[in-house]
């Protein structure tokens, strides 16, 4: 497995920017990825047991009662960055159980120390915020049936579940999917700017055609989305538990984190804009999600405080250094702005997909729901507007894919 880490530098050769590699372990990236520890030392016990059995104890209202005899557990005894994940995967599925256990009516506004205090003080650590991520519920919580088997839907299976049956298991494994499928276009990331500093335009052109594969690939895997995950049960169900508490109709002040903050603090749903690969392909190509749309601009921004430490240095990294579009450009070169185009095209057939699938799976089912609750007569505003507007749930969500997939067409490179 190759891990990359792109340093700001002024190597001999090259000012400004240099690569370095580090060869973790020999094997391919999924060995690296499938060594996720799927075990704590027993001291841990109270937390996994919970989570692990979370549905049952939800559905049967038990949940509350387990918090409250779950004794403060010190985060000591964890063991390096997998451990620490591991942890917080646990104690961030308690807690969306937690807050989200009697739906969208009523939920609680304050997280118990005994959740909330381990939670923060691990999250601290691991400088993501005290609620579920992306990082999390899709990026840490699988494990392989077979672990020198492949990594595909078989023989994946995901560590913890909230209520809403096999869906939740193929929305995680599916997006995980995705994510794996762009691996080869993020490991094409590093050839690319060292193809710029050496203005190698052989080896660029190489790079951008494995950038415009690995994108169809995530969009072939994307796919698999269909079988696997019930649009009621998604709208219903596990699109509650993975709402958040900013600006949130429900729980205007937020959450209050007791025994850590004396005031309630509001974090932000899970959301595919938290996916590191969504944001990393934007950078690469240049394109800029502009303030004028205000919704994308800041909320891509604020995303990347939902993503591992790592993600987000990698970002940044990469959006400090020399511009692929300007390289591009200067060269004149049609070979070039045409493999460019192909990436910029990918990512807007990618984009166009992921709106067709939010579409079948939230928009649809939300006025479904409407629909039923103005027969009931019940409150109209039950809907998506009671969750947070942004994140994996809203209408608001819909908007921003399509601004996004819109600026991403427009950055394609045309003959200057
Ligand atoms: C299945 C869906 C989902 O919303 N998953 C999800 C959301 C929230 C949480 Cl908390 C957990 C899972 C979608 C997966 C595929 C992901 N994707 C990764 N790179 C992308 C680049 C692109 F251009 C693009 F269009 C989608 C891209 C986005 C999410």
């Amino acid at each position: 497995g190759v891990s990359f880490k792109l340093t700001l530098g002024s190597a001999a050769t090259t000012p400004g920017f240099c690569l370095t590699f580090d060869h973790r372990s020999p094997g391919s990236l999924q060995q690296l990825l499938a060594n996720v520890r799927t075990e704590l030392p027993d001291y841990y016990a109270p937390w996994m047991d919970v989570a692990a059995n979370l549905p049952h104890l939800i559905e049967g209202h038990q949940l509350r009662r387990e918090v409250a005899k779950m004794p403060l557990l010190s985060t000591q005894y964890l063991r390096g960055h997998r451990q620490l994940r591991l942890a917080r995967l646990a104690l961030g599925f308690i807690t969306m159980g937690y807050v989200w256990q009697g739906g969208s009516r009523q939920t609680v506004k304050i997280l118990p120390r005994v959740l909330a205090v381990p939670y923060c003080t691990i999250s601290e650590l691991l400088d993501l915020p005290p609620i579920l991520v992306y990082a999390d519920c899709v990026l840490a919580n699988w494990k392989k049936r077979d672990p020198c088997g492949p990594l595909n839907v078989e023989n994946l299976d995901i560590l913890f579940s909230f209520p809403g049956g096999d869906s939740n298991k193929g929305f995680f494994l599916v997006s995980l999917l995705v994510e794996a499928a762009a691996a080869t276009g993020i490991k094409a990331i590093p050839m690319i700017i060292n193809a710029i500093l050496h203005h190698d335009r052989c080896s660029l052109e190489t790079a951008l055609q494995d950038v415009a594969l690995s994108i169809c690939k995530m969009r072939e895997a994307f796919k698999l989305i269909h079988e696997c995950v019930n649009p009621g049960a998604f709208f219903r169900s596990l699109r509650i538990y993975l709402s958040g508490w900013k600006d949130s109709f429900l729980m205007p002040e937020g959450l209050v984190y007791e025994g850590v903050w004396d005031s309630p603090k509001q974090f932000s749903g899970g959301s595919a804009a938290q996916s590191s690969t969504l944001q990393c392909f934007d950078v690469l190509l240049g394109i800029q999600h502009r303030a004028a749309q205000g919704f994308s601009a800041e909320y891509l921004g604020c995303m990347r405080d939902y993503m591992p430490a790592a993600h987000r240095a990698f970002i940044q990294t990469l959006a400090s250094g020399p511009s692929l579009r300007q390289f591009v450009l200067a060269t004149g070169d049609a070979g070039l702005r045409a493999a460019f185009n192909k990436c910029v095209l990918a990512l807007v057939d990618l984009r166009s997909y992921h709106i067709q699938i939010a579409t079948k799976y939230i928009t649809i089912p939300a006025g479904r729901c409407r629909a039923e609750q103005q027969q009931l007569g019940g409150c109209v505003h039950e809907g998506t507007s009671v969750l947070s507007e942004r994140g994996t749930g809203g209408t608001g969500f819909m908007r921003f894919l399509k601004v996004v997939r819109d600026t991403t067409r427009k950055a394609q490179l045309t003959e200057q």
